[in-house]
């Protein structure tokens, strides 16, 4: 069977440093063959003459649009025609821009039914910029792409004190509790494999999942998060036919889904995500012998009826 190429998507705050991060990226990775898709909406691109140290002809420059609206056909169709030379790529590297809407760029990686069968999504880097912070993050944009994202890199870090760092890292925690949260300066990430993004990223959300629960409803002037547990290994399929169609409806409300579950038929756990009412289900780590099920779902929202949450998955997961 084919390997499936793994994707990351790079976001992040105009002009936090998306561009210098994907340069050390390449810089690290010369023996992985990248491709990296370019989105520079509504300017002549110069993003594509600033990437050093990679084959002109696997840098794809899409600037005629936004490749989370205008232009997300064209973007799906370079994917296929990039996933058509076979060996060609190790790799693929999208960098969205500032104002992306991150949900309409996951989505095709889970609903696409001929990019699923090319690609992997491993995850998503959003770039924070730790001198323009509180300013930034009054966007909504910015505030979607941190919740959508699984890893924050705080860059910049060399123009804020330490106090100022610990801030920034506190209020992103209160804005995606599950993303794993490291510190840059000028893009340079110690120790970053792109091999290894999808465990690390994953591992990070497992561990906080295993978590026990400090609040179980959190509400902020503009979003809520809402974590729901239910004990004992579950039918996954009995829970797909429930939480597709539930993800679907209530995609206007919320946000971002994650999830833990136990399945009745797998030595792994599986890690159920929802971006924009798709969804995606991977394999989690080996469940440990002696582990308790306790399956955990954690919601990200606007208007979260918590309520009707539990009743519908007590409804659809009794078997009886
Ligand atoms: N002081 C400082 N400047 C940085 C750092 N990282 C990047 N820069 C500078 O910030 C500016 C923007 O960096 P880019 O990498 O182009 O940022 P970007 O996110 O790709 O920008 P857009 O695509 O325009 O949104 C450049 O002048 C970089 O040299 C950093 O850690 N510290």
């Amino acid at each position: 069977m084919k390997r499936k190429i793994p994707a990351v998507l790079v976001t992040g705050f105009l002009g936090a440093g998306k561009t210098t991060f994907l340069n050390e990226v390449i810089r690290e990775h010369q023996h992985l063959k990248m491709a990296l898709v370019e989105n520079e909406f509504g300017q002549q691109s110069i993003d594509q003459d600033l990437i050093v140290g990679m084959q002109s002809e696997n840098v794809f420059d899409l600037s005629n649009g936004c490749i989370c609206c205008s232009i997300s056909n064209e973007f799906s169709l370079t994917l296929l025609e990039l996933a058509s030379k076979t060996g060609e790529i190790d790799f693929l590297l999208v960098e969205t821009t500032g104002i992306a809407d991150l949900a309409n760029v996951i989505k095709p990686f889970y609903e696409d039914r001929e990019l699923k069968e090319q690609y992997t999504l491993a995850g998503s880097v959003c770039l924070v910029d730790a001198a323009n912070f509180d300013q930034q993050m009054s966007e909504r944009e910015q505030q979607m792409q941190v919740i959508l994202s699984d890893l924050l890199i705080i860059n910049k870090t060399e123009l804020v004190s330490d106090e100022e760092l610990k801030a920034i890292e506190k209020k992103l925690t209160a804005w995606n509790g599950t993303a794993k949260i490291i510190h840059s300066s000028y893009g340079k990430v110690a120790n970053f494999r792109l091999e290894a993004f999808s465990e690390s990223v994953q591992g990070k959300l497992e561990k906080k999942m295993a978590e026990p629960v400090m609040f179980r409803l959190v509400k902020s002037k503009k979003y809520t998060t809402f974590t729901h547990e239910f004990p004992g290994t579950i039918s996954i399929s009995r829970f797909k036919y429930w939480f597709d169609y539930f993800a679907a409806i209530n995609q206007r409300e919320i946000y971002r889904i994650k999830g833990i579950l136990f399945s009745e038929d797998s030595p792994n756990k599986v890690v159920v995500q929802s971006v924009g009412g798709a969804t995606s289900y991977s394999e989690g780590s080996l469940i440990v012998p002696g582990e308790t099920p306790n399956n955990r779902l954690v919601f990200i929202g606007k208007e979260i009826d918590f309520e009707r949450i539990g009743y519908e998955l007590d409804r659809y997961l009794t078997k009886n």
